[in-house]
This record gives C-alpha cells, structure tokens and sequence, in this order.
C-alpha cells in the first residue's frame, strides 16, 4: 500500500496521524501538490492511497476511515455522523476561514466563521460528557476533527471565543504522539504559513455558508466564483443527467384519510397549536404554522408520505378572560375565533391536512386516558397549594392576574409571579394587598389539592429517549439547549391540574371540580385532533417503528415539547410516538421591538391580507426572515426591498426574460440547445444550488435554502447578460443557434426555479409552470435524490402565456401602510354588545400616550418588552447572572419612565397611582 501525501497540504495531516496512530504498514510518499496521482481524475488530488489490489482513494476521510478499519476499528453510526459533519460543514467553514486568514491576511474573520460549527462541537462535547467525541478512546473522528482543526486552534493568534469543551477535547487529541508528530511533517514547524503555497493553489471554495447554521452569503460574487471552479468531470456529469430528461411520475393526489405505508417514509408533521384566545401575529405565524408548511409541501413533493396537522388551542384561562371582555361565553370565543384563525391560514395557503381544535369529545377521552394511565403506573402524586381566590369573580386567580405589594421590597406593583423592582420570584399567596386585576377585589387564601406529573420519578427514562432522539433527529440547537438546560436545573413534579371551569375534565373523583393545565392539554391536542381527522389515528400515534414525528413551533414552547410533553407519553406506556424532530425557530420581532396580542403590536395575520400584497410575497418575506438560530425582525421597508430587489429585479426578471425571449424569439417554441462548455458549467453549478437546497430542506434549515433559489436566479440572470440572446438571434446561423441554446437552458431554469420555489410561494410556482405549460412530473424529478437538474422542456415543446410575476412595492405605498397597519391591532368586530374591555397593559401605554411625550411611550414600549424579557428568560430558567443583568436594565428604565413622566422615580404609593 502506499500513501501520496505533500507538505502544507492541511488534508494530509488527519491521514499521516490516521496512519502513525494505527500502525498500518504503509509507503509514504511525498510529492508536489499539482502531481496527478490519480490518473483518472482530470485535477490533482491529494492525499491518495494506492491500495494493493490497485484501487485508489482519494479522500482523505475515506483514507483514514480505511487505515482503521484495517487495523480492526471500525467505524460505528456515531463516528459516521461526525464524519459526515466534518466534511460537510466543518470542513468547507475551515478552508474558508483559512483562506481568508492565509492568503487575504483577515485573520479577524476567522472567528465569526468557525463560530457556529465550534458552538455546535462544543455542545455535543458537553453534552456526551465523554473525553472523546464517541467515547473514552481516540475514534478516526477525533483525528479527523483534530487535524481539520488544527491550524486555527493551535495558533494563538486567532481569537475564537470560548468553547471550554472543544479545547479540552482537542489538547487531549493534539497531545497524542501520532499527531504531533504529523503536525510536523506536514506544518513543518512553519505553522499556517506552511500551508500558503497549497492555499494558493485551490479554487475558492463554494458558498460553504449556507451548509451549517450560519446566515448565507448571498453575495453574486461569491457563486461567480463557484462557477469558475467546476472541473470537467462535474461539466460532463451535469449534462449527461441535463440529457436524462424527465421520468414518469406516480401519482400524487392526497388520498383521505392519509395512513401510514409499509416501505414508505411516513412523516407526521404538527404545527404548535396557536392559542384561540387572540389573532395570530406574523410571528406565530412564521414559528409555527408556515413552517410546517413549507416542509410538509416540500415532504409530498419528495414523495414521502406527509400528515400535517394543527389547530387551535382552546382552553385555559385566557380564553376565560376573553369571553369576560367580549361578553361571550368561553364557547363562543373558541367558535369564534376558531374560524377567524381558519380563514387566516387560508389566506396564507397553509395546507394542513386537518386543522381542528382541542375543545372536542376526542380531546377529553384521549387526556383522561392518558391521565389514567399515568395515575395506574404511578406517576402522579398528590400535594396541596396555596392559591389566591377572588370571591368576586368566583374564581382561583392565575399569577399574572394577581398584584400586590412585593413582600421583599414594598414595591406596591409586584405580579402574582415575580416583582419587576427587585426581580424576586414571588409566591402570589406571599403578596401583601394583593388584589384581583380584573376586579380589583382582594383576593382570599384558599388551599387547594392538585395533581403533579412526578417528572423526577421519569427522569432517567426520558434522558434515555432523549440521548436517542436528539442524536438521529434533527433538533435545532436551540431545541436542544433549552432542553439541556432543563434537565441539568434538575426536574420538578410539575403541576397538571387547575382550578378552573374552561377546560378539560379531570376524570378522578376527588378532582372533579378541576381541569387539566393548558400545557398538560395541548400537546395531547395533536393526538386528538388527528383522532378527529381519522378513526386509524393510532397508526400515526402509537407507531414509533413506521412514523417519523417533526413538530414545529418556537422556543418557548421547547420544554413542553421536550420534557413535559415526552413524560406524559411515557409514562404512560402505551408505545406513543415520540418527536424525532423537534424544530424551534428563535422569535420574529416587530420592526425594533416585540410583537404583542395583549398590546395589539405587530401585523397580524387579518392585517395582512387587507394590504393587497399577494400571500406569496407576505409568504416568501417572513421565509427570508426566518428566525433560524437567532432573533429577526419583520420590517416594512425591508420588506419592499426585498420584493424589488429579490422577486421583482432578480427571480421575477430572470424568469420573464426567458419565457419572454422563447415567445419572442421563436414563436413560443423551445429552440434546439448544443449545449457548449459555458452552457454545462452553467448546468453543474444549477446543480450544485439544487443539491444544497435539497440538503438544507432535508434538515429544516428553511430560510437558508431559500438562498439558493435566488442565487439559481442570479446565475440565470449573469448567464443572459453574458451572452445576449437579443443581439445573438439578429446575428449570423451560428449566432442564432447560440442565443437558442441560451433561451432554452434559461427557460429550463426557470422551470427548475417553480419546482424549488413551491413550498414557498406556491401560487407563483404553479403560476410559472402554467406560463411554461410544463408538465407535472417535471416537480417529481427534479427533487429525486440528491437533485437532479435535467432538461424538462425540450426543443419544440411550446409553452403557454408569459406574464410579470411580481409587482414593485413603492416606498409611499409602504409608508401608508406601515402607518395603516403598523400599529394597534385593529379590534375583531365583537358579537356582543358588550364593548370589549381594553387588557390592562394597553390601558397602561395608553395613559403613557394619552398624556405624555413621545419619549414616555417609546420608554414604555422598552419597559413592556423587557418585562417580556425577563419573563421569558425566567420561563427558560436561564442563568442567574443572566437574569440579574436584564432585571436590572428593567429597574433602569422604570426609573427613566418615571422622570420622563415627570414623576419621582421612587414607587409612588398605590393609591397615588390610581388616580
Ligand atoms: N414572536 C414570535 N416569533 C416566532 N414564533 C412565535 C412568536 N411568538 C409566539 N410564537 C410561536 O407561535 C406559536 C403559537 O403561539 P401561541 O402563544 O398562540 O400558542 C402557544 O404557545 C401554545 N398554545 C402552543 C401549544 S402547543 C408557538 O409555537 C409560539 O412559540
């Protein structure tokens, strides 16, 4: 056998350690780093082993997995995986950060782009608690991931944050011998310098940003340079699949009631339930329900089999309280708003398979048999609360609806929850004064017995099935550090029953005054709102073997989905289906501050459909700005932009042009394509676009493939620029072949880009593919595999009308509507009589607004939102420090709200304030 390695090259440093570490007899032979070793490939390529039998590899991750696999250790699922990852997202993040630091001196940027991948191994490392990636010995991962490492991680220079779990890790690794001393054959003792020479010599690599979870660059220039790499290996290999054409489809008509298949990919997918309470924002909207679409769409069209079900989350105290202020019953609220949330997703072509609701018969037999069930195995236990009860309203109060004077530091305006002066978490029963924020009556201690999940008695089980599911599933990284950090706090029983009358029966005799907590309730709505969609609904729920589970929704509801939720499943031991993907966008903001139902902040989804832009355009907006590993923001002007600049000047021309020059230039017929060198470079990196997206669909990152749409478009619309169809056909024969072949892969993109486009804006996809009259299996093949780009409208084949797609939004146009709608949510025509009783916050900002400067109301908004802050971050039991420093900045901007309203910024006394 006999290794091919040369100096400065940073891939042959995993393989020479691979070898040394593993004693594989084997001859070493160093050479330059243009020398072809591997005959048959057109570019050099090293490091390369020769094997005895005369084969060749030529990867220097096979190579290594080969050496130990020969020396007897082989590579189990885990090793694969980080293998996987190292070559697909660590690797490419790696070469860039080197080439930027090597050859263009930005040693500065190295930081932000390892910043994500190192993040993501330092998790893993904490998280498997082992001193290796798969265990307690060095596996062919740890020196892969050691040796692509290396060159930042070993110069000091660089600084790339902390990641306490990767440098423990990687100087375990780096002090192995066999790695130092390939460390030095390779580097040399040069370090990075060593490696200037093989830097140089690389073509840039491809838009590797949009591979791991960082944003992607959606720079023209960068895929230009994609394009100038493609070998002549990968021209060919894309004109020969071009050249396949399309192949027949089965046939795809949804069949009700949709039931798992034998031998299929079986996907379940839910959509948080939004609550009923409220009209979604266009932050639930993004969080939960459109992107559940956007993968169910995507799902059928790879022809797996999809269930996708949502609803509406019907019980609990704020829909009581929304009947109280409209003058409805608690039904009524539901009825009602039940169908304002239909219609809303309607609009937005959200196309559940069912979308039902939790106030159903099904509902309560499913809860309580799940409650049964959870009671016979023993884990519920029994304790007694303290509550506070306003006998006035007749009802137990829930913390936010309780105020009173904090018992630790006096401040007269303290929740029933916490006290946003001193930031202690309070105990409502502990309040002094307290009184009821709705009638302003004071409330009585009363003690009550409830029931609790035993969460510490299914701790163990559910770390078991967690281990599991987020290691083969794909659980975004927020998913998993909430959950994380969960389970390190330690679990608690957590309380399942309520005193309430807007809810689900508790079925046992010495609770039947009670109901079930919304959160004990919800989940199970996914169970029993299929259950209402179809009789077989335990084929999807009790079917973990054939039934792959996402559930989609944002990081608040994480714990539930994760935790609570899975213990409930468990413990009851009826082999249920449990989430294999749990899917958390972070949240969507409003302009520069936070959406809000209770304050009527944002644009809410009746809003949207009054403005007159196309639910596509809203649709494709907030897919751009999906909050994918961080917060984001839904802003008007950003919008508009985004329309002109990326659907109108980019896609929407790009597709025009080409339709319009098949119409133009040869009578709607699609010309004879001889496709030329251009012509299939132009194939293989279309290819490439495809190829990534269908990877970064198949992991959910939904708003980076999204990017690669447009970077297709972009391509097409260089590729017109470039060769002039328009003068071409007024030229000479050859010349108006050319500008055939031109309009015939520009028009064939174009019918790519509506296959790509149709989860997304699916009106606009089908719009294009009846503009192009192209055929159906055009979408089933194209999304076969890995991808496949082949030629589906070929020469002669005649398409249809050609039309603009999009429409330019104008800045005026947008500043009327960021002023129409921008806003207070406008309220529902309410059924009664009644007005509606404005929430209590909004009475607060209004008294703000009605009296005082623009700098009060903009300091209120602030207080609100970083109130929200500090709860949410309660809610998530993040650190205290964390804690600490956002309640403090609270405290802050009370005391700016007080002198800005001219008041002493010390509390006022209560009774001072209401007056
Ligand atoms: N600002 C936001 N950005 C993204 N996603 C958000 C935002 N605010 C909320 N959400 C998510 O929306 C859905 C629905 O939320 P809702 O409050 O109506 O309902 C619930 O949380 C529960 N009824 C869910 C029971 S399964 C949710 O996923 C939020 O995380």
């Amino acid at each position: 056998m006999k290794l091919f390695v040369s100096e400065g090259n940073p891939h042959c440093l995993k393989v020479l350690a691979a070898l040394e570490l593993t004693a594989v007899k084997c001859d070493v032979q160093y050479v330059n780093h243009e020398d072809k070793v591997v005959q048959f490939l057109s570019h050099p390529a090293l490091p390369a082993v020769l094997l005895p039998n005369g084969q060749q590899l030529f990867s220097a991750n096979a190579i290594c997995r080969y050496l130990f696999e020969v020396s007897g250790q082989n590579c189990n699922d885990h090793c694969n995986q980080w293998l996987e990852w190292e070559v697909t997202v660590l690797q490419p993040a790696l070469l860039r950060a080197l080439r930027t630091a090597v050859l263009q001196g930005k040693g500065s940027d190295v930081s932000q782009i390892l910043q994500s991948p190192l993040n993501f191994l330092d998790q893993s490392l904490l998280k498997g608690s082992k001193p290796y990636l798969t265990g307690e010995a060095v596996s062919v991962a740890d020196v892969v991931l050691w040796a692509t490492l290396h060159p930042i991680l070993s110069d000091s220079s660089f600084t790339i944050g902390e990641h306490p779990s990767v440098k423990a890790w990687f100087d375990q690794v780096a002090a192995v011998h066999s790695c130092q001393s390939a460390v030095q054959k390779v580097l040399q003792g040069k370090g990075l310098q060593a490696m200037k020479s093989y830097m140089q010599r690389q073509p840039a690599p491809p838009n590797s940003q949009c591979r791991d979870a960082q944003p992607c660059n959606n720079n023209p220039a960068e895929s230009e340079e994609r394009q100038h790499s493609v070998s002549e290996e990968e021209c060919e290999e894309a004109a020969l699949t071009w050249s396949k054409g399309l192949s027949s489809c089965p046939a795809t008509d949804k069949q009700h009631p949709i039931l798992p298949q034998e031998g299929k990919r079986n996907v379940l997918v839910t959509s948080a339930l939004p609550y009923v309470n409220n009209v979604p924002h266009l932050g639930n909207i993004i969080g939960c329900v459109l992107s559940a679409d956007v993968f169910s769409r995507y799902g059928r069209l790879r022809g797996w089999n999809m269930l996708f079900v949502c609803g509406t989350d019907e019980y609990g105290t704020a829909t009581e309280n929304k009947a109280r202020e409209e003058g409805l019953t608690p039904q009524q609220i539901c009825d009602k708003y039940h169908a304002v949330h239909s219609s809303i997703y309607s609009w937005f072509q959200i196309d559940f398979d069912f979308f039902g609701r939790t106030t159903t018969e099904k509902q309560t037999e499913i809860a309580q048999n799940i409650f049964w069930r959870l009671h016979e195995h023993g884990y519920l236990v029994e304790d007694t609360v303290e509550q506070l009860r306003c006998e006035n309203c007749q009802r137990f109060l829930a913390d936010r609806f309780v105020e009173g004077t904090c018992p630790h530091c006096s401040y007269p305006e303290a929740r029933g929850d916490q006290c946003d002066k001193c930031g202690r978490l309070i105990n409502a029963v502990e309040l002094r004064d307290p009184q009821c924020k709705v009638c302003r009556q004071t409330p009585v201690i009363r003690s009550s017995k409830h029931l609790f999940l035993d969460l510490p008695k299914l701790e163990s089980q559910l770390e078991q099935w967690l281990e599991k599911s987020t290691s083969t599933g794909d659980w975004t990284t927020n998913a998993k550090q909430i959950t994380h950090s969960w389970i390190r706090d330690g679990l608690k029983p957590r309380c399942i029953t309520r005193d309430l009358h807007w809810g689900t029966p508790v079925p046992h005799p010495d609770f039947k005054e009670k109901v079930f907590y919304v959160w004990f309730d919800a989940p199970i709505g996914y169970l029993s709102i299929t259950a209402n969609y179809t009789n077989e609904w335990e084929k999807w729920w009790k079917n973990p073997q054939q039934v792959e589970l996402y559930n989609f929704m944002a990081k608040d509801n994480v714990p539930f989905h994760s935790v609570v939720f899975p213990c409930s499943l468990l413990g009851a031991q009826d082999n249920y289906t449990l989430v294999n993907h749990l899917v958390a966008t972070e949240y969507l903001n409003y302009e520069d501050t936070k959406f809000s139902k209770s304050r009527g902040i944002g644009v809410f989804g009746d809003m949207a459909k009054d403005t007159g832009i196309p639910s596509d355009v809203w649709r494709f907006y907030l897919l751009y700005v999906r909050p994918e590993g961080q917060d984001s923001a839904f802003s008007w002007a950003d919008m508009a932009m985004k329309n002109n600049s990326e659907l109108l000047n980019n896609l929407g021309n790009f597709i025009n042009r080409a339709g319009m020059f098949v119409t133009k230039f040869f009578e709607g017929c699609v010309p004879v394509m001889e496709l030329q060198r251009e012509d299939k470079e132009l194939l293989a990196v279309v290819g490439w676009e495809l190829q990534q997206y269908i990877q970064l669909m198949d992991k959910v990152k939904i708003r980076d493939a999204l990017k690669h749409i447009l970077n297709i478009s972009r391509h097409g619309n260089q590729y017109i620029q470039v060769n002039q169809p328009w003068k071409k056909i007024k030229g000479e024969e050859s010349e108006r072949l050319r500008a055939g072949t031109v309009t015939g892969v520009a028009v064939n993109i174009a019918c790519l880009l509506s296959v790509m486009l149709s989860p997304y804006m699916p009106l606009v996809s089908q719009t294009i593919r009846d503009q192009l009259n192209a055929p159906q299996s055009c979408i089933y093949t194209m999304l076969q595999g890995g991808g496949t780009f082949v030629c589906s409208l070929s020469a002669g084949h005649r398409i249809g009308t050609v039309s603009p797609l999009f429409q330019k939004l104008e800045a005026e146009q947008i500043e009327a509507l960021k002023k129409r709608f921008g806003g207070q949510q406008a309220p529902l025509q309410s059924t009664s009589s009644t007005p509606a009783a404005a929430p209590v916050a909004a009475i607060k900002v209004a008294a703000v607004e009605g009296g005082h400067s623009e700098k009060a109301e903009q300091l209120a908004k602030a207080l609100a939102e970083q109130g929200d802050k500090v709860r949410a971050l309660k809610a998530q039991k993040a650190e205290k420090d964390v804690i600490a420093a956002e309640v403090s900045k609270l405290l802050e901007l009370k005391t700016q709200l007080a002198v800005a309203e001219g008041k002493n910024p010390e509390p006022t006394s209560k009774k001072g304030k209401k007056k």
